[in-house]
């Protein structure tokens, strides 16, 4: 049988020293959970051209995409998680078109909402990002 790895990709787009942050509104299991923008890296895709597809459908903006952050995450079910450092390349405000809410968060409020959990892994090096100890 052929296995193929499934790639998530998440954007951790940074704007004046605060990360974006959404709010799930489904499945049931993840509604109310925060996450990254992002989504499944379709067949053809690179990563960078799939976050800007994604950043385009759930946010309405245009984000310019950079260098890896932190380590592959393995999710329930065989996909990867892998997030990448992101700035909004316009002057489009995010907006919550497929979510229940957005927040900008600074490295102090990252631990103020309750992020999915594969994303709890990846909070030190978010903060990181956003303390200028890495930039985009
Ligand atoms: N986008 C995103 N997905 C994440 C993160 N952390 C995490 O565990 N996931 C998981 C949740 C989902 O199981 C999967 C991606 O789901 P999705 O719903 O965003 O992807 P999609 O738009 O391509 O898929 P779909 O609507 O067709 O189901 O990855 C994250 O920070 N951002």
């Amino acid at each position: 049988m052929l296995v193929t790895t499934r790639v998530i990709v998440g954007a951790a787009i940074v704007r004046s020293g605060s990360l974006l942050a959404q709010q799930r509104s489904y499945p049931a299991e993840a509604a109310g959970l925060w996450e990254l923008p992002g989504g499944r890296v379709e067949p053809g895709e690179s990563d960078a051209l799939a976050l800007r597809r994604e950043c385009a459908e759930e946010l309405g903006v245009a984000v310019r995409v950079g260098g890896r952050i932190g380590p592959e995450i393995d999710l329930p079910g065989g996909s990867v998680l892998r997030i990448y450092a992101a700035a909004l390349s316009g002057d489009g405000e995010p907006r919550a078109v497929e979510h229940r809410a957005l927040r900008w968060l600074t490295a102090a409020e990252l631990d103020t909402v309750e992020w999915l959990p594969a994303d709890r892994v990846l909070l030190p090096d978010l903060g990181e990002l956003l303390t200028g100890a890495r930039q985009p």
